[in-house]
């Protein structure tokens, strides 16, 4: 796609924080050439008049295994912020997640979408974190999803650069001038381990997935301390360069968590035929980032409809060409072979 008019709308500051990634951004685009090196393998002769996207997600039936991932910041990208990837959402059947880091309070997007997901950064202060997980109970989330892969930030260069600045995320309740990236990701606490997810899974009251996870071991870990879903995630190669990928990750966890919990896999995922892979790989369902962002920078809401509205006309074409017309179906038959 071409997207040098993104740099234009954005502006250097915001393009290098939305767009970049972590180091060299190796992993940034290994994202999303380790999708496109996963082979289909199509069955001919099958029925496919009736196609069904559908799947379930947290014991319930979702029209789409489509989901708008959690970003910061949003109304750095257009006016309407987090109400327009919201909307996007809630106008095409896709799942989403709204970031702690919001620029638009919880309270307000989650009416707009149904069954949202709020996602959690433990803060140093703790009592910001569980005031907002108050806030998103009250609201009608129907999950947390609480991101466990930014101790610190990654190494990013762009911003470094740029000095990028942000005005104050809503949730955090932080008056004055607007900080840079660094000094707003300074406030998340570096001493998070297991021996806290208990906590937030009892605070939560509602179920738990942990995001960020690139291991068997930790997913299994993962499980064990009772979470309802994993969300298989490098960041969208924002954090450390050069780790495995969501594909690469994705197929020896779905193997460890052998369907104790729900699966999800997100980064570089960018055509509807990426969705399908993921679910073949044994995914229940596929974050997808950047593509709503850069939606939403040129067209606001209706920008976050188009590019849903393709993806899910791309996984329809998918289901319809490689003769498995049900996604809730596909497994790694649909496969040449793993990555
Ligand atoms: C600008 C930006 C902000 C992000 N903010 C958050 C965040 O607040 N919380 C979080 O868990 N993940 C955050 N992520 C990571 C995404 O949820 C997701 O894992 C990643 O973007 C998926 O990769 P993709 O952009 O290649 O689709 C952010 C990603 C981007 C690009
Ligand atoms: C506010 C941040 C921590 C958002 C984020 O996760 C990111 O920039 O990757």
């Amino acid at each position: 796609m071409d997207d040098t008019d993104l740099l234009d709308i954005l502006g250097d500051g915001a393009h290098g924080y939305f767009a970049g990634g972590a180091g060299d951004e190796i992993t940034l685009r290994a994202n999303e050439t380790s999708w496109s090196q996963v082979r289909l393998a199509p069955r001919v002769l099958v029925d496919v008049s009736e196609r069904d996207p559908s799947v379930t997600l947290l014991g319930k039936q979702r029209p789409s295994p489509i989901v708008v991932a959690p970003m910061a910041y949003q109304k750095h990208v257009c006016p309407d912020g987090e109400l327009a990837s919201a909307r996007g959402a809630a106008r095409t059947g896709s799942g989403y997640v709204l970031s702690s880091q919001t620029t638009t309070a919880p309270t307000v997007v989650g009416p707009e979408v149904s069954d949202p997901w709020f996602q959690l950064y433990v803060f140093r202060d703790r009592q910001v974190s569980l005031d907002l997980v108050a806030q998103a109970r009250e609201s009608g989330y129907e999950a947390l999803v609480l991101t466990v892969d930014f101790p610190v930030a990654g190494w990013r260069e762009r911003d470094k650069r740029t000095g990028f600045r942000v005005e104050h995320p809503v949730a955090l309740n932080l008056d004055g001038p607007p900080l840079t990236t660094e000094e707003l990701f300074a406030l998340h606490d570096p001493s998070l381990t297991w021996d806290d997810i208990g906590a937030f899974a009892e605070a939560a009251g509602m179920p738990l997935l942990l995001k960020g996870v690139l291991r068997p071991d930790d997913a299994e870990r993962a499980v064990d301390a009772g979470a309802a879903g994993i969300i298989v995630s490098n960041h969208g190669g924002r954090q450390l360069d050069t780790v495995l990928t969501g594909a690469e990750a994705l197929p020896p966890i779905v193997d460890a968590v052998a369907g104790r919990a729900d699966v999800l896999v997100d980064g570089g995922i960018r055509r509807g035929w990426d969705v399908a892979k993921a679910l073949a790989l044994g995914a229940d369902a596929a974050l997808v980032g950047r593509p709503v962002l850069w939606g939403m920078a040129r067209g606001g809401e209706e920008g976050a409809v188009a590019v849903l509205e393709q993806l899910h006309a791309e996984l329809d074409s998918t289901l319809a060409l490689l003769g498995v017309p049900n996604a809730r179906d596909l497994d790694r038959g649909a496969l040449v072979s793993q990555v």
